[in-house]
């Protein structure tokens, strides 16, 4: 498994959902610099499962451990590395899963790939759970780019079919990047929070599981991070994004909406204000050419609805050759995009600080 990315941070995450414990090594932050180990518990603590009636019932303790690379608080140049147990397996719940694979999820093709070798429990090296190092990694990335002038949020723009507020594109003011943070549904519009809150109760209720869209926005971004044609910034952070399970979409500023724009309602024109290159629009979400614009970073996630769901499906025992139906038990989320709003929070802020130093480098 690729369980490594960044170029300057370069981090690895390790563990499966059901082995002792997950983690992740982080090398490449410079030394001298201090972290706020509480803050980023917090942070973690947003995403922890079990602790609100429309996410999986499983319940961690998500603690934070650090083995390695900070001192007092402080990183020291060494490699960083933090664990995080496992402490509530329930293996039990994946007892037939090696043999008649959930539909949705990776039991299938892991079977193939890994000649049954892999660790089906909890759905092994795949599972959700494995965001929890990345927010570890990722909340390090935020409090560094915080330093630097940078900040970043995210919200649950959609979840069964059912629309937050949006950030505008231009005029992004840290207050709104951190408007749904510690919320028990991470939205800007409360009562569209509840509708969604009782949809998604609703959805599980009837055996079945929902979809949604996580909008992120980064702000303070200078000019000219990203290197084309590769590395340019829509790549990199897509690339990041593509990590957290159950994405299967991303679109930057306007995004898909772009290719009914006429050329001069999308483009984003120029004005001087006080000497300065202005831009009056931010239609391209903070990039031209794969090079930040000092615009906001904006760009929106789809996520696929949780494929564990009770509701009686097709399958096959792959041992016997026999079609079989499945109902899967277990504990699961109805609608995975309500906790992934912090991971897409630390996604985007690796990204954008591996972008950073990359162009420090220059
Ligand atoms: C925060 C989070 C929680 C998730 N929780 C569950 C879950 O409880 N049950 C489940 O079947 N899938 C869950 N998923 C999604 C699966 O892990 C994912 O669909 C699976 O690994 C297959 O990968 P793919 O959807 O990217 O193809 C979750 C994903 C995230 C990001
Ligand atoms: C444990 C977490 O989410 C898990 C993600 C997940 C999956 O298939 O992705 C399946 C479930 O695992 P289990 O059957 O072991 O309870 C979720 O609970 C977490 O996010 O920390």
């Amino acid at each position: 498994m690729a369980s490594n990315i960044g170029k300057n941070v370069r981090i690895q995450v390790f563990g499966q959902s059901h082995s002792a414990a997950i983690g992740v090594t982080i090398d490449g932050i410079p030394a001298g610099k201090r972290i706020d180990t509480d803050e980023l518990q917090a942070f973690l603590d947003r995403r922890a499962p079990g602790r609100l009636p429309w996410v999986t019932p499983r319940k961690e303790a998500d603690r934070v451990e650090f083995l390695s690379g900070l001192v007092d608080g402080v990183t020291c140049g060494a490699p960083i590395g933090a664990v995080i147990a496992n402490t509530n397996t329930r293996s039990s719940d994946y007892a037939r899963l090696d043999r008649v694979p959930r539909p949705g999820h990776a039991d299938y093709v892991a079977r193939e790939k890994y000649h049954g070798a892999q660790d089906f429990a909890g759905g092994g090296h795949f599972s959700g759970r494995l965001t929890a190092p990345l927010c570890v990694a990722g909340g390090i990335a935020l409090q560094l780019l915080r330093e630097e002038g940078v900040r970043i949020g995210a919200h649950l723009a959609r979840a069964a079919c059912i629309d937050d507020a949006c950030y505008p594109l231009q005029g992004i003011t840290a207050d709104m990047l951190d408007a749904a943070k510690g919320k028990d549904m991470p939205v800007l519009d409360d009562a569209a929070g509840q509708a969604m809150a009782q949809a998604i109760l609703a959805a599980r209720e009837a055996c079945d599981s929902v979809g949604g869209v996580v909008e992120c926005a980064a702000i303070g971004v200078p000019v000219g991070l990203g290197d084309p044609m590769f590395d340019g910034v829509e790549n990199v952070i897509a690339k990041y994004c593509f990590g957290i399970p159950a994405v299967k979409g991303i679109e930057f500023g306007v995004g898909f909406e772009a290719a009914d724009l006429a050329g001069s309602v999308n483009n984003d024109a120029y004005r001087f204000e006080n000497g300065k290159v202005r831009f009056e629009s931010n239609n391209a979400g903070g990039a031209l050419g794969g090079i930040s614009t000092g615009e906001p970073v904006v760009f929106r996630l789809a996520f696929k609805p949780t494929p564990s769901i009770s509701g009686v499906q097709h399958s096959v025992n792959l041992d016997t050759g026999q079609n079989e139906d499945l109902s899967v038990r277990g504990r699961h989320d109805p609608c995975v995009a309500v906790r992934a709003v912090p991971v897409v929070e630390a996604v985007c802020a690796l990204a954008l600080y591996d972008m950073m130093l990359e162009s420090r480098m220059r």
